[in-house]
């Protein structure tokens, strides 16, 4: 079908430059996002229950930052064929481009428009369903409450945002505990220490992490009237934002 590998960007000591979803990385990805992300196949998973539950008929689900699409295609196992569209969006070619292959191999019935395109610059309509799996943390910081604002408006009443994001804890002391046992977590898959180490560099300028209260003031203060933590491994998390359901008349 298409040929996808092991992880091994940052075995070999390099310079390391700034973390980017480039051919290299798409090429690899799912292995390196099943061992960097505890919990990672689960929260794909829940996800398309999440979808199958809340997706509206004639609405349309959104995958913002869908990577090679594996949030879309659990959506597109859970939601009743042919009443909903998906709209997955990446504004990495290489990513896309791998995007297309896994959806062809993977038929469904329920139609996806895959986008090469940044989030910012597309319109969220109708939706009752809008996933942000790992993309928000790569954003930058001062653009992250616009985006949430313009989620809220394009959600029909009823609808969610699912937002699974790598979080930092408030205390410090907190904070280490919870990288070193992530860090204990990629040993365990594999990586080395060089590894571990080259990818934290990285990271630093490109993913900037929240806290969980800021997450969760961000989502209220947008308008959303629920906001359920129902993933946590370590420093990684997964929050269901709930549009309130218009009053019955
Ligand atoms: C960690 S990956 C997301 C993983 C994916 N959602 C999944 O569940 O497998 C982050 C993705 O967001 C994309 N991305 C980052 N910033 C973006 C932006 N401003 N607009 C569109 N996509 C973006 C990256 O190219 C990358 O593919
Ligand atoms: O590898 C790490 O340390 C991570 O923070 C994991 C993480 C993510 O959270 O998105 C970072 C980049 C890759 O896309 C895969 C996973």
């Amino acid at each position: 079908m298409f040929p996808s590998g092991k992880d091994a960007i940052y075995s070999q000591a390099r310079e390391v430059g700034d973390f980017r979803f480039d051919a290299s990385v798409a090429e690899v990805f799912p292995d390196m996002i099943q061992r960097s992300v505890p919990g990672y196949s689960t929260i794909v998973d829940a996800i398309g229950q999440l979808a199958g539950r809340y997706a509206q008929p004639g609405s349309t689900l959104y995958d913002l930052g869908c990577s090679l699409g594996a949030c879309t295609l659990a959506m597109r196992r859970y939601i009743e064929a042919n009443t909903c569209s998906i709209v997955a969006v990446d504004n990495s070619p290489a990513m896309i481009e791998r995007c297309q292959l896994h959806l062809n191999a993977f038929k469904g019935d329920t139609p996806v428009n895959l986008q090469l395109a940044d989030i910012q610059d597309v319109a969220i309509d109708n939706a009752s369903v809008v996933v942000m799996n790992f993309t928000l943390q790569f954003i930058p910081q001062t653009e992250r409450d616009a985006i949430i604002q313009r989620i809220y408006a394009g959600l029909r009443p009823g609808g969610i945002l699912i937002l699974s994001e790598k979080i930092r804890h408030d205390s410090d002391a907190g904070n280490e505990l919870l990288i070193d046992l992530h860090h204990e977590f990629k040993r365990r898959n594999g990586y080395s220490e060089l590894e571990i180490s080259q990818k934290r560099t990285a990271l630093e300028n490109v993913m900037k992490t929240d806290s969980l209260a800021i997450h969760e003031a961000r989502l209220r203060d947008a308008g959303f009237s629920d906001v359920v933590k129902w993933f946590q491994c370590f420093n990684f998390c997964s929050l269901v934002a709930i549009k309130a359901p218009s009053p019955a008349l």
